[in-house]
C-alpha cells in the first residue's frame, strides 16, 4: 500500500487461520492500521490481494462486513447520542435483508426480523458484559464499556473474523484482563480474531500466532515464544539496549 511516494506496506502477507487469535505488533507508524484498512476494504491496496476463504474481497467495507469481516477502530467510533442497543443494531443490520417496501410498511416479515435483531443485540450485550437492555445513550457509558460496546456491535454482524485495533488502549490492568477473557470467549465461538496492541505482554500471552511489522515490512512471524526470543524483534521493536 503506497500513499503517493510513501510505501506504507511492502510485500506483506498475513494469514488468519480459522479459530486462531493472531497478534499484530510493531512500533508507531509501522503500518498496522493501514494493513487493517486494506483487509477490511477501507483501502484498495496499490498491489496485492485480500482473500477470504480463497475468494477475492473487493475494496468495499460493506462487502467485507457482509462476507464476515468485522472490526473496531483505534479511536472509539460509536453513535454517541444513540442508545447502546441501537448501536449494536447498526451492526446487526449489515446482515439483514429486507425489501424497502416491507420496511416501509412495517409488514410481518419486517417486524419478525426486527424482533430477532433485538434479541440478537441483547445477547451480544450480555456476552460482552453490558446491560442487555441497553437503553442508555452510548455516550453515558464509561470508557471501557464503550470499547466493549464497539466489540458487541462488531459481533452483531455474525463475523467469521473480528479485527480489533488496540482494544485495550487507555484501559487499566483489570479492564485489560477482562478484554483478554472476552477475546478468548470470542474465539471459543469459532470466530478468528486479529488484534493490534502495543502491550506486548498482552499479545504474547494471548495469541496463537504473532506478526511483527516494522516500517511496512513483516519482520518476523511465528508462535509467541519464537517471536519473543527473536533478536531482530528485540532490537527493532524494543530497542537495541
Ligand atoms: N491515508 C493516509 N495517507 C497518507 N499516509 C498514510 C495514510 N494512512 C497511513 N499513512 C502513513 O502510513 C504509515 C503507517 O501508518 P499506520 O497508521 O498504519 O501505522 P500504525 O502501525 O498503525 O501506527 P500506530 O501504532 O501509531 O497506530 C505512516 O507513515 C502513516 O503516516
Amino acid at each position: 500500500m503506497s500513499f503517493g511516494g510513501l510505501s506504507a506496506l511492502n510485500d506483506v502477507t498475513l494469514t488468519v487461520p480459522e479459530h486462531h487469535i493472531v497478534g499484530l505488533i510493531g512500533p508507531n507508524g509501522a503500518g498496522k492500521t493501514t494493513l487493517f484498512n486494506c483487509l477490511t476494504g477501507l483501502y484498495a491496496p496499490t498491489s496485492g490481494r485480500v482473500l477470504l476463504n480463497g475468494r477475492p474481497l473487493a475494496a468495499d467495507p460493506a462487502e467485507a462486513a457482509r462476507r464476515g469481516i468485522a472490526r473496531t477502530f483505534q479511536n472509539i467510533r460509536l453513535f454517541s447520542e444513540m442508545s447502546v442497543i441501537d448501536n449494536v443494531l447498526t451492526g446487526r443490520h449489515t446482515r439483514i435483508r429486507q425489501s424497502l417496501l416491507s420496511a416501509l410498511l412495517h409488514g410481518p416479515g419486517y417486524r419478525r426480523s426486527e424482533a430477532e435483531a433485538v434479541e440478537w443485540a441483547r445477547a451480544e450485550l450480555a456476552f460482552v458484559g453490558l446491560d442487555p437492555e441497553g437503553r442508555a445513550p452510548a455516550r453515558s457509558l464509561a470508557y471501557g464499556d464503550q470499547r466493549r460496546l464497539e466489540i458487541a456491535r462488531a459481533l452483531a454482524g455474525d463475523p467469521a473474523v473480528l479485527m480489533l485495533d488496540e482494544p485495550t488502549a487507555g484501559m487499566n490492568a483489570k479492564e485489560t484482563a477482562a478484554v483478554r477473557e472476552l477475546i478468548i470467549a470470542i474465539r471459543e465461538r469459532g470466530i478468528a480474531v486479529v488484534v493490534i496492541e502495543h502491550d506486548t505482554k498482552f499479545i504474547f500471552s494471548l495469541c496463537d500466532h504473532v506478526h511483527v511489522l516494522v516500517r511496512g515490512q513483516m519482520l518476523v512471524e511465528g508462535p509467541p515464544a519464537v517471536v519473543r526470543a527473536d533478536q531482530r524483534v528485540i532490537e527493532a521493536y524494543l530497542g537495541a539496549a
